[in-house]
């Protein structure tokens, strides 16, 4: 029983952790233009990077799974979005969602606007 208690704890994140991983996610949306929260093997997060790179954005990609505290961050980013899958993608501190969804901006635009103005609008072009 006690096994079992110290193991729960110990692998719980703690409120400090997770308020770390909070904080490190928005200054990494707030800093940059286009935030990709990715993982190096995702096929979805190549997708995105892919579409980004055909308009030649310039954007910030963190590949959670080469992260020490990578885990808290998408904790963190579930908390802050309601989204737990990457890639976690912001547009000028927006956020747009999955590669599903950056690719319906794409192709139908947001708020009429073009995934190109956004873009712009941003400072990634
Ligand atoms: N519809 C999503 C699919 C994203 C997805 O399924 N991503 C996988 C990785 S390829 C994921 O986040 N799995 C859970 C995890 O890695 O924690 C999109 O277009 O972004």
């Amino acid at each position: 029983m006690s096994f079992f208690f110290r193991r729960f704890f110990s692998s719980a994140t703690s409120p400090a952790t997770m308020d770390a991983a909070q904080k490190k996610a928005q200054q990494l949306i707030d800093d940059n233009a286009v935030m990709v929260f990715s993982k190096s093997y995702c096929p979805y997060c190549n997708n995105t990077k892919r579409l980004l790179d055909s308009y030649n954005a310039k954007y910030k990609a963190i590949e959670l799974n080469q992260e020490d505290d990578g885990d808290d961050i998408q904790a963190a980013l579930a908390k802050i979005t309601g989204q737990r899958t990457v890639p976690n993608i912001f547009i000028n501190k927006q956020h747009i969602g999955g590669n599903s969804d950056l690719e319906a901006v794409a192709s139908k635009g947001k708020d009429g606007k073009k995934l190109e103005e956004l873009l712009k609008e941003a400072g990634a072009l």
